[in-house]
C-alpha cells in the first residue's frame, strides 16, 4: 500500500502538490488522472524519494523509501524519464539493476521474456522504439517482484498494439493482489483500466472514487431528437412530464426517457422525427468539468467536447 498525507511541494512560489491526501491499495489498478501540469509526476517522484516533499509525508508498506532495504524488491517503478543506459545492452542494463539490488541473475531473462523482449536482449536501447523502450522500462520495474508497481503515463506514444499489452499487463499484476498506481491525463484510458480513480487539478485532489462510481455519477444518459416539427414535439413531450432542452444543431435532448417511450409518444400525435437515438455523455467531458478550473494552459479556441462522444 501506498499512504500520503498532506503530501505537499514547492518549487518557489509554485506549489506542485498541495496537500494531497490518499491511500493506493492492492488488489486494483488506481489510475491517478490530472491535466498536464496537475503534479503526478511530482507526487509519484517524492513516493520513490527522487524530490524531497516540503511537507507532509509519504509511505510504501509503513516506511519511507529510504527506509527500505533492496527498494525494488517492494517497489518498481516506470518513470518518464527512464534512468537505462542507452550504451549498455538491455540485458546488461537490467543486470547492473540486478546486482545493485542482490537480485539473482536469473530474473533477468525471465522480465526479458515476459516482456518479449528476449529476441532484442543484447541490443542496445538506445536504438530502441519508443515501446520497446517502454517495455524495457517496465522489465525494470518487475525486476524485483515487487508488490508495489508505478507507472507514469506508459500508454504515451505507444501504438494500439503496445497499449492493449500495458493495459493488459496492469490487469493481470493487480489480479495477482499487486498494488498499482498508474497515471494518465486521459480519461478515456483510465476508464479501460482502473477500478479506481484518483483525480488532482494544481496539485490538489479533486476525487477519489471507485471508477464504478464515477462513471455511474457522470455519465449521463438522455435521448437526443431532431425532427422538422420541432415545437410540436416540445408539447408534446412537456404533456407527457419530459422537458426536452435545446442542444447543437437544432436537436433536442431529453433526460429520464428511453427511446421506446420518446418514438411510441411521437408516433401517437403523428410527429415525424429525423433522429432518435440514446446518448450517453463522454467521461472525458466529466473530468473535463471536474478539472476546468484547474488547467494551467488553456487552448484560446478550443473545440466543443461534441465531438469527444461514445467514451
Ligand atoms: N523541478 C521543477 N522545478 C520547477 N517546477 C517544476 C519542477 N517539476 C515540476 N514543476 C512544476 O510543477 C507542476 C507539476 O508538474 P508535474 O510534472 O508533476 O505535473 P504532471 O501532472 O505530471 O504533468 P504532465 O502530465 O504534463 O507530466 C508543473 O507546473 C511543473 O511546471
Amino acid at each position: 500500500m501506498i499512504e500520503l498525507e498532506g503530501l505537499t511541494k514547492r518549487f518557489g512560489k509554485k506549489t506542485a502538490v498541495d496537500h494531497l491526501s490518499f491511500q493506493v491499495r492492492p488488489g486494483v489498478v488506481t489510475g491517478f488522472l490530472g491535466p498536464n501540469g496537475a503534479g503526478k509526476s511530482t507526487t509519484m517522484r517524492m513516493v520513490l524519494g527522487l524530490d524531497h516533499p516540503t511537507s507532509g509525508t509519504v509511505r510504501i508498506d509503513g516506511k519511507h523509501y529510504r527506509e527500505l532495504d533492496e527498494p525494488l524488491k517492494y517497489i518498481g517503478a516506470l518513470l518518464e524519464a527512464r534512468g537505462l543506459h542507452g550504451g549498455r545492452t538491455a540485458y546488461n542494463n537490467l543486470l547492473c539493476l540486478a546486482q545493485s539490488n542482490r537480485i539473482p541473475e536469473r530474473r533477468v531473462p525471465e522480465v526479458l521474456d515476459l516482456v518479449g523482449l528476449t529476441a532484442v536482449a543484447r541490443r542496445k536501447p538506445k536504438g530502441f522504439s519508443m515501446g520497446m523502450g517502454q517495455r524495457l522500462g517496465i522489465a525494470a520495474a518487475l525486476l524485483g517482484d515487487p508488490q508495489i508497481l508505478m507507472f507514469d503515463e506508459p500508454v504515451n506514444g505507444l501504438d494500439p498494439e503496445g497499449i492493449h499489452w500495458i493495459r493488459n499487463l496492469m490487469k493481470a499484476l493487480a489480479g495477482e493482489g499487486r498494488t498499482i498506481f498508474v497515471s494518465s491525463h486521459l480519461m478515456s484510458e483510465m476508464a479501460l483500466t482502473a477500478d479506481h480513480l484518483i483525480v488532482i487539478g494544481q496539485g490538489k485532489l479533486l476525487a477519489d472514487t471507485s471508477m464504478a462510481d464515477f462513471i455511474h455519477q457522470n455519465s449521463r444518459s438522455y435521448v437526443r431528437l431532431r425532427s422538422p416539427q420541432r415545437e410540436q414535439l416540445r408539447d408534446a413531450l412537456h404533456d407527457d412530464g419530459l422537458t426536452a432542452v435545446d442542444a447543437a444543431n437544432g436537436t433536442l435532448e431529453v433526460d429520464g426517457a428511453t427511446t421506446e417511450r420518446i418514438g411510441d409518444l411521437a408516433a401517437r400525435h403523428g410527429i415525424t422525427l429525423h433522429e432518435l437515438s440514446a446518448q450517453r455523455a463522454s467521461l472525458e467531458e466529466a473530468f473535463m468539468q471536474m478539472t476546468a478550473a484547474s488547467v494551467e494552459y488553456h487552448a484560446h479556441s478550443a473545440p466543443g467536447p461534441q465531438w469527444q462522444k461514445e467514451v
